[in-house]
């Protein structure tokens, strides 16, 4: 077959005498990288846009799937003519959801209203715990194996309610559901980089808990490199990241919450899954999984990527007092948010 095609390309090439190599050379084909089919739901949305274009850019993926209740064939026609590997379909409305998810590998959740000044997240529940209990009854249908990236707020709640859907369907595995809080992982980053005045791109911090408020806990203790930072600042850097939304939010001033800023890290976590999934080895991104590592069942933390999804889900280490603080002071809200979206998906 590759054959063939080398040959058609070579009898239409004007230097077909003597082809050149690299001309001819496709760097991401199937017999280098497997195919990976993405789908997006929610693709025509300030999130979803420019993920699209973020993930069509990923020579990882082969098919996108571009899924929204409309706008979406647009988007498809538009991302479509970058020139990289993957073919690109748009999908609008539910009666082509099925068509949009069957043969996934990774479906990316930014489906769902976002915030406005003076809103929690909390406050889009009522809209969008609905519209992803849809989604994930659609997900068991039609691509039960696909690692789901839930980004919909509140994240705290919305992997809950994916969970027992997927549990009533049969379809549940613990490895594959994960809550995207890359965005946490990114701020943190950046504000630590800036304080302690190193190159962002060396910066390792991890963020677990939650996505919401006081649940995001940095843990700036384990940053590197070190950098002997005051406790005030210390502070001051754990605030702006549990904030971080919020400040995105009011600076947007009724226009939304962070959606490029939030389709960079949903397209680094997405990259991440497609690494694990082709066997990428020691890939770790932060993320809100199924966890025995505290009383809680989902909690965000290091979590090791691999063929089926989660391999490891790791200890959250050494932590300062400060941190431990944190930690205590989470876990009432994180429960309660995760009970509500269990006892939503269960109505
Ligand atoms: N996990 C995280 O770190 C972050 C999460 N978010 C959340 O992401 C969500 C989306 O935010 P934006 O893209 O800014 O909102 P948006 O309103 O710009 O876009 C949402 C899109 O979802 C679509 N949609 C609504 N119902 C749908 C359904 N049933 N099926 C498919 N698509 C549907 C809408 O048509 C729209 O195109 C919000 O819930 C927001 O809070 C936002 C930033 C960070
Ligand atoms: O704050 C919001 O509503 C959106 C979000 O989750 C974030 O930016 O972290």
């Amino acid at each position: 077959m590759r054959t063939s095609v080398l040959r058609l390309i070579r009898s239409r090439s004007p230097s077909a005498a003597s082809p050149r190599p690299h001309l001819l050379r496709r760097p991401y084909s199937s017999e280098s990288v497997p195919e990976r089919k993405v789908a997006v739901l929610g693709a025509a949305g300030g999130i979803g846009q420019p993920l699209a274009l973020l993930m069509k850019l990923n020579p990882l993926v082969s098919q996108l799937a571009l899924y929204d209740i409309a706008g979406t064939p647009g988007v498809a026609a538009d991302v479509g003519h970058i020139n990289t590997r993957s073919e690109v379909a748009g999908y609008a409305g539910e009666e082509q959801l099925g068509q949009a998810l069957e043969g996934s590998d990774v479906v990316i959740i930014p489906a769902g209203v976002p915030r406005k000044p003076g809103m929690t997240r909390d406050d889009l529940f009522n809209i969008n715990a609905g519209i992803v209990k849809s989604l994930c009854t659609a997900i068991a249908k039609y691509c039960p194996n696909a690692l789901v990236n839930m980004i919909s707020n509140p994240v705290n709640s919305t992997v809950p309610i994916a969970a027992e859907v997927f549990k009533k369907a049969g379809t549940y595995d613990e490895k594959k559901l994960f809550g995207v809080t890359t965005l946490d992982v990114v701020r943190a980053k950046t504000f630590y980089a800036g304080k302690a005045k190193v190159p962002v791109e060396d910066v390792i911090v991890p963020v677990v808990g939650g996505h919401a408020g006081i649940t995001i806990l940095p843990l700036f203790s384990q940053a590197v490199p070190k950098a002997n930072l005051a406790d005030e600042d210390i502070k001051a850097l754990t605030k702006r990241t549990q904030d971080g939304g919020t400040e995105v939010v009011e600076a947007k001033a009724g226009k939304g919450s962070a959606t490029l800023s939030m389709a960079y890290a949903g397209a680094l976590f997405a990259d991440a899954c497609l690494k694990g999934l082709n066997g990428v080895p020691d890939v770790v991104e932060c993320s809100f999984v199924q966890s025995s590592i505290t009383e809680l069942p989902f909690f965000a933390s290091k979590v090791k990527l691999g063929k089926n999804g989660v391999e490891e889900v790791f200890e959250l280490g050494p932590m300062s007092d400060y941190e431990k603080q944190g930690l205590e002071s989470l876990i009432p809200e994180l429960k309660s948010s995760i009970e509500k979206g269990i006892k939503f998906a269960n109505q």
